[in-house]
Formats: C-alpha cells, sequence, structure tokens
C-alpha cells in the first residue's frame, strides 16, 4: 500500500520500497496526470545517491512511457531543490524524485512535486493513494531504450541552469573578496558539485569530506545534527576554518558548524537569515515557521514590526503560507528553509550560501553574528526529543492527548493549548511544549522552548512520565 507522509512516500527498501510498489506510484500519478488533461508537457524526474534510486527512477519512466507520457530524467544524481526549480522553471505541472531524504540507509521514497515546483499537498498525496489503490497488476512497462529511442524518455541534466539563477541572486563580488575558508560535508548525499562549484566562482577555499558514494552513508543518519557532524566539527576547529557547511542525503536541509566549532542549530540558522535579510538587506514582509520551530524568529518579527506565521509540519504548508502572505522567509526546526524569490521548497544549497553571503557582507565572524542576535533577542534554545513506540503505545498515547485531549500537571501559566498537529500547549511567560506523532518516522516528538533551558529539560521529564515513555 502506498502512503505518503510528511515530505513524501518512505519505505524500507525491499518491504514497502518495491519494483511493484514504485510502479504502482508511476502508474496511479500517470493516471492522475491523464484525468486532469496535463499529461502532454510531460513530468521530471530525478534520483538521489541512495541505494536502488536511479533503477527506481528508470521503472517509474518506463511506466510512463507505456501509457504514452514522456519523462525528462535527470541522467546524474542530484540535489531535490533541483527538480523543484526545474518543474517551476519549465513549467511542468509534475515532478518526482526519488529520495528517502534523511531516513536511515535502509529506507527509499519519492517525493512528488506539483505546479510552481511545490511539494505535493495532502489533498494530493490523498488522490495519489487513491489512484494508486485501483492500480491493476501487473503495471504495463515499456523497455527503457525503446521509450529512449521513441522520444517517451529524454535524458538532461540542468543543474548549471540551477546554478547560474542561483548565483545571479547571491552577492557573488562581495563573497569573492572576502576570502573565506570553509569545510563542505555532503554526508554522502547530492550536494557536493553544486556547492563546491558556487564556492569555487566565488574563490573560497573548499575542503571536502565524506564525498564519496557510500548507501550506507557511512553507517550514520545523513541529517545533520550535533552528533552525525562530529568530523565536521574537528575539520572546522583544527583548520581554523570560517564555516562548515552540511547538507542531508538529499540536500534540501542543511545543518552548519561555526567558526568555533559549535553546531547551529536549524533554529539558530532561521532566525540568523531572516535578521539578516531584514536588518542588512532591508527585505519587507513576515515570517513563517512551522508548530515545531523556535518562537525566537517571532521575537525578531515583532520587533522589526513584522509578524510571525505557524504552520503544521510539513513544508507544503510553510510555502503556501509563504505564498499567502508575501513572506521574507519560511523554515522549520527540522532543518529545511527557502526565501522569498528562491523555489517554494527547501534548499540546503541556496540556504547556505545566503550564510556564506551574510558572513562576507557583515565582515564578522559567524559566532559574532550569533551572539549578537542572542544578544537581542535571548537564547535559541529548544529541548527536542524523539520517542520510539510499538502500535499499543501509539494507540494509547493518541488516546491521552488527542481524543480526551488530557494534558499532565504543568508547573507554568497556559495561555491556551492548540491541536493543530499533535497537542501544543502555550504558556503565559512565552514557553510552548508540543507532543506530536512524526509523519516521516516511526516516532513521538515531544519539542519544548521555555525562558530558562532547565525548564523545557523540566517539561519533557513531565510529558515522559505521565505518558509512560522511556527513550
Ligand atoms: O517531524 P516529521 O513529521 O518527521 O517531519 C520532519 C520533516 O520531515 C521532512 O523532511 C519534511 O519535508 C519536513 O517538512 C518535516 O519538517
Amino acid at each position: 500500500m502506498i502512503q505518503f507522509g510528511t515530505g513524501g512516500w518512505r519505505a524500507v527498501i525491499g518491504d514497502g520500497f518495491t519494483k511493484q510498489n514504485i510502479q504502482i506510484l508511476a502508474r496511479a500519478l500517470c493516471g492522475k496526470m491523464k484525468d486532469e488533461g496535463v499529461e502532454e508537457r510531460g513530468i521530471v524526474m530525478g534520483y538521489d545517491r541512495r541505494f536502488l534510486s536511479k533503477e527506481a527512477m528508470q521503472w517509474a519512466a518506463c511506466v510512463f512511457a507505456a501509457e504514452g507520457v514522456r519523462s525528462y530524467l535527470i541522467n546524474k544524481s542530484c540535489p531535490t531543490p533541483l527538480v523543484m526549480y526545474y518543474v517551476e522553471k519549465r513549467g511542468f505541472s509534475y515532478g518526482m524524485m526519488i529520495t528517502a531524504s534523511h531516513n536511515p540507509a535502509i529506507y527509499n521514497g519519492i517525493k512528488v512535486f506539483t505546479a510552481g515546483g511545490r511539494d505535493a499537498d495532502e489533498s494530493q498525496t490523498r488522490q495519489i493513494e487513491d489512484y494508486a489503490a485501483g492500480v491493476e497488476l501487473p503495471v504495463k512497462e515499456l523497455e527503457y531504450n525503446k521509450a529512449k529511442e521513441q522520444g517517451l524518455i529524454r535524458e538532461i541534466y540542468p543543474l548549471n541552469e540551477y546554478l547560474d539563477d542561483l548565483m545571479g541572486t547571491i552577492n557573488m563580488e562581495v563573497i569573492r573578496s572576502s576570502g573565506l575558508r570553509i569545510v563542505l560535508d555532503p554526508m554522502y548525499g547530492v550536494s557536493e558539485t553544486s556547492l563546491r562549484t558556487i564556492l569555487q566562482t566565488a574563490r573560497c577555499e573548499v575542503e571536502v569530506i565524506h564525498d564519496r558514494h557510500d548507501t550506507l552513508f557511512g553507517g550514520r543518519l545523513p541529517a545533520p545534527s550535533a552528533a552525525t557532524l562530529r568530523m565536521l566539527q574537528t575539520c572546522v576547529t583544527d583548520g581554523h576554518y570560517d564555516i562548515g557547511i552540511a547538507t542531508d542525503g538529499d540536500a534540501d536541509r542543511l545543518g552548519i558548524i561555526d567558526d568555533t566549532g559549535r553546531f547551529l542549530h536549524p533554529n539558530e540558522i532561521l532566525v540568523l537569515l531572516y535578521y539578516y535579510l531584514k536588518k542588512y538587506k532591508n527585505w519587507q514582509g513576515p515570517a513563517v515557521r512551522n508548530i515545531c520551530t523556535t518562537h525566537v524568529l517571532d521575537q525578531v518579527a515583532e520587533a522589526f514590526g513584522e509578524k510571525c506565521y505557524e504552520v503544521p509540519v510539513g513544508f507544503k504548508y510553510i510555502s503556501a503560507k509563504m505564498n499567502e502572505t508575501d513572506a521574507v522567509i519560511g523554515g522549520e526546526s527540522s532543518g529545511g528553509l527557502t526565501v522569498r524569490g528562491h523555489i517554494k521548497g527547501k534548499d540546503g544549497i541556496y540556504a547556505a550560501m545566503l550564510l556564506v553571503e551574510m558572513i562576507a557582507v557583515s565582515g564578522k565572524k559567524l559566532s559574532r553574528i550569533i551572539a549578537d542576535v542572542e544578544e537581542e533577542y535571548g537564547l535559541i534554545d529548544m529541548e527536542e526529543r524523539d520517542y520510539r513506540f510499538d502500535q499499543e503505545k501509539k494507540q494509547e498515547i493518541l488516546h491521552i492527548l488527542l481524543e480526551e485531549k488530557k494534558l499532565p500537571e504543568l508547573p507554568f501559566e497556559i495561555d491556551r493549548v492548540s491541536y493543530l498537529d499533535g497537542s501544543k500547549v502555550y504558556f503565559t511567560n512565552g514557553g510552548w511544549v508540543i507532543a506530536r506523532f512524526s509523519g516521516t518516522e516511526p516516532l513521538l516528538r515531544i519539542f519544548c522552548e521555555m525562558p530558562r533551558s532547565r525548564d523545557a529539560v523540566n517539561i519533557c521529564e513531565i510529558y515522559e512520565r505521565f505518558l509512560g515513555l522511556s527513550r
């Protein structure tokens, strides 16, 4: 059964991620495109460096070809943002990326993009699921080379177009005159070619680690975090670099190590970039964040006379709200962001370049800029905890939190409670706590941000006892 989560369809290779399911998904999308009358334009597809990604893309294309629908296949592994960019730039109605993003190596998956290069929203993915449920087996396919001969499969490689557009929006001149020294960690994923090219064009000194093709991601999760970026941290401090840049498996999210070797949380990156675009570039407009992201962003917005909007977890909600409010920036604490005028999805490559531009424009060390922001708006420090559970426990937690809508005894005054995504309590002192089930992994997430960090730890422990959780 095909079931989409927060960021596309993801499944364990050989279990859910099988040739047959990939064909079913392709046939389903093809049927949807025909019913919508948009099959003439065809579809763009890309793939990351995971096990079976390239093959999965080709299997999907053979199904489209059997239905007479043309596929444009990006013929080298590529960043997810490139597919989103190309869907928008060339006016496609749909695009597909074979990736399980930052999930463990045993997973693979498919992200679907719609017109404008947006993440398919819930109604779209539900429709694909419905079409998938009606697909008859075996799914028809046309042999790859035959499909190529008939022009139903075309191989393309539009990376330069994306890089040129991206470099057109970044102040390359100022970076060029700054002599920055940078370490890149693509985490065995797909960002290296893009980031190295842009940084070297801007005359930065670039050192790259973890660049070989390893479908096991060196035994670690291809998700940038303090734990997974230890090597990058060591390289930055030992070599006295200005910044360490990491991207997740498909390069839509990023992780940063500052010049002192400190891991910057995505919350900090988001706040920093909004602050930069407002203070140094004088951009006008609000910010958008998801329900699990720091409220310090709201404080920065307020200080500049702007608003900050809150949406459920999932970048589709961020981009929809950005569109509606003409926001400057939108992002999530899980590590994805985009900026007005750039693609509608998150882009780790673009976000990294904006940070590099910020260092060059401000003429300050990254650690200094963060200190400036924290002195003005307070510490950006959120307690994040993930818990595994079995099916029975999941039902029990769902029942307590979302059906009975119970809360533990909390030692702070409650302002309001929201059930927009999970159960979120807002305290009158500005702090908050949320408990929600992940839409990408079998996990319950509890996030808490309080004026004093130790209170956030305490509240997480209260929830643990209340729900009978252990880590
Ligand atoms: O907390 P989760 O539901 O697992 O989501 C965590 C993240 O997963 C994916 O990367 C989605 O694209 C993001 O929008 C989301 O923030």
